[in-house]
């Protein structure tokens, strides 16, 4: 019976939180494998469900698969699962200004982990949500989005706080705790 799990994500930083955020605090065998999945159109459930089957196809065993949205509550959670191509055209400088204009400046972070045990069962899905402010960015612009978020409770955003602190209350670590409590109390792997 396998014990191994592997992570498919072709970003270099999610994988950096994912391993210091899950640590020695998980059942299972981590592995990962940088492949750049096609990503559908869709509603984030949706997406994330067929990214996880199509990581399926490739790994040949257990997969889990990201998806990264950032919803803002003035755009009707737009850009949501499209945040990575508006960040690649408007970058961390420009983004924020999608929201002049409107007095909500709230957004939420969702992290969506999408495991399958192949490609023919049924994904299962944990999500974890952030809640926050888009401000104009603020430290360093290493990760994505990371200096326009601000969340709630801290005066600090994303990119401003200390790692550990991000780790703790992150959409990723919100998602990853559900999902090793899921793997901490079933025997599926
Ligand atoms: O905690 C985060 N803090 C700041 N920025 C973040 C975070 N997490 C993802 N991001 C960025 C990466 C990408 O521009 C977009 C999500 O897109 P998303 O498709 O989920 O990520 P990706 O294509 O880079 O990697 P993957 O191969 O796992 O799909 O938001
Ligand atoms: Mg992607």
């Amino acid at each position: 019976m396998s014990r191994t799990l592997t992570f498919v994500t072709g970003n270099a930083k999610k994988l950096e939180e994912i391993k210091a955020i899950l640590g020695q605090r998980f059942p299972l065998k981590i592995e990962s494998q940088k492949i750049d999945l096609p990503e559908l159109q869709g509603e984030i459930d949706e997406i994330s469900i067929e990214k996880a089957k199509e990581a399926a196809k490739y790994v040949k065993g257990p997969v889990v698969v990201e998806d990264t949205s950032l919803c803002f509550n003035a755009l009707n959670s737009l850009p949501g699962p499209y945040i990575k191509w508006f960040l690649d055209k408007l970058g961390p400088e420009k983004l924020p200004k999608l929201l002049d204009g409107f007095e909500d400046k709230s957004a939420q972070a969702i992290c969506t982990l999408a495991f399958a045990r192949d490609e023919n069962s049924e994904v299962i899905l944990f999500k974890g949500i952030t809640d926050g402010i888009i401000v104009a960015p603020r430290g360093p612009r290493d990760f994505g989005w990371d200096p326009i978020f601000q969340p709630i409770g801290y005066d600090q955003t994303y990119a401003e706080l200390p790692k550990e602190t991000k780790n703790e209350i992150s959409h990723r670590y919100r998602a990853l705790d559900k999902l090793r409590d899921y793997f901490t109390n079933s025997n599926e792997l």
